[in-house]
């Protein structure tokens, strides 16, 4: 039977939902970007531009902006929600409104949702009627991406046909996409990640140097892993792009906003401060509540989640809480 979708859909017009609407166009996907914005709307559907998110790059010509979800749902066979992880749920509700189960439907938000501790994935099962779900996540800072330099992001999904769909739809000279069946493993390195890149932050804005943030990075994924096996993730996965490789990139330069978040932290501002003028949204701030509340439950020692927490949400002296994990008791005393 013939397909009526001749589109590839994005919901959300921020810097990753513009790049991603972006990395579809210049494959000749009809895409369409859904966003509630009218003055962005106006400004790329006349001008092939973002300037509010993505800056003076010219985005492709293919990408047609709407404020419809039904015409998105109507027309797309892949839909992508790039939706911060606190709106995620009520965007996906009304988009549910309009999907048929026959669609695709992927998060490319990495985060957790905050009351629930629901996984971007699991919010698209429960508000739609779609079960070929899939995640996308991996190295993806927008800006390098726009400016054509080689890079690479992972497609999770249990259903293969999303896999290969997505990788048709995405990949191209400057873009590769990788697949894999391990959704959860995926999904939580994408988030978790960001935790760690507060930290590296933090650790930049003290010029504490290249052994401290191999000490964090190591440790931070370290971490990663042990809340991982405890949710039954195959560890393998945070070796690859959507663990080790995600947390390198945000943890290694100023282009991460949760790095970002860290870097101003040490520098004094004041959390209210940073996330006001300087960051749109760094998804550590929530996931580090989540992934340390629910670590205390089931009992698993996760020591720099927890300084990033005591940082973030309690405001203690960063040093106390570095002294503090530098000396805390060794198992092999
Ligand atoms: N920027 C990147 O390089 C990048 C890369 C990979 C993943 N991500 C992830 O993508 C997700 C989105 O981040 P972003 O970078 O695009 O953020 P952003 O701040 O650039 O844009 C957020 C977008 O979401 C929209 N939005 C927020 N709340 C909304 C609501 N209630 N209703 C409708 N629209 C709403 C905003 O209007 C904006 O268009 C995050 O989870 C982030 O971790 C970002
Ligand atoms: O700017 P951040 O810190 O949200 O990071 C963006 C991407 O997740 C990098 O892969």
């Amino acid at each position: 039977m013939m397909s009526n979708y001749d589109s590839v859909g994005v919901i959300g017009g921020g810097s990753w939902g513009t790049t991603l609407a972006h990395l579809s166009g210049i494959n000749n996907n009809k895409t369409l970007l859904w966003m509630r914005d009218e003055e962005g709307i106006e400004e790329i559907n006349n001008k092939n531009r973002n300037s509010k998110y993505t800056k003076e790059y010219a985005i492709s010509e293919n990408i047609k902006a709407t404020d419809s979800l039904e015409e998105v749902a109507e027309n797309c066979e892949i839909i992508i929600v790039a939706i911060p992880s606190h709106s995620f749920r009520r965007i996906t509700y009304k988009l549910g409104n309009y999907v048929k189960g026959d669609q695709i439907l992927l998060s490319a938000s990495k985060g957790l949702e905050q009351k629930t501790r629901s996984r971007m994935t699991s919010i698209l099962l429960e508000e739609t009627c779609c079960k070929k779900i899939g995640v996308i996540a991996g190295p993806n800072l927008f800006e390098e991406i726009l400016k054509g330099h080689p890079s690479a992001t992972v497609v999770a999904s249990h259903f293969n046909e999303v896999i290969v769909k997505t990788i048709k739809a995405f990949a191209s000279q400057s873009f590769r996409v990788y697949g894999n069946n391990d959704v959860l493993g995926s999904e939580l390195g994408g988030s978790i990640k960001n935790i760690v890149a507060i930290a590296a932050g933090i650790i930049d804005g003290l010029d504490f140097g290249n052994n401290s943030k191999s000490l964090l990075v190591t440790r931070g994924i370290s971490e990663m892993c042990r809340i991982g096996s405890k949710l039954g993730t195959n560890n393998s996965t945070f070796t690859g792009l959507t663990g080790v490789g995600d947390t390198m990139v945000t943890c290694a330069c100023n282009l991460s906003r949760n790095y970002r978040v860290g870097y101003h932290l040490a520098k004094g501002k004041s959390l209210n401060y940073i996330c006001e003028n300087i960051v749109s949204v760094a998804e550590g701030i929530n996931t580090c509540k989540v992934i340390h509340e629910f670590a205390l439950e089931v009992g698993v020692e996760l020591p720099i989640i927890r300084g990033v927490y005591e940082i973030v949400h309690e405001n203690k002296d960063i040093m106390e809480v570095i002294t503090s994990l530098m000396q805390r008791k060794s198992l092999w005393e």
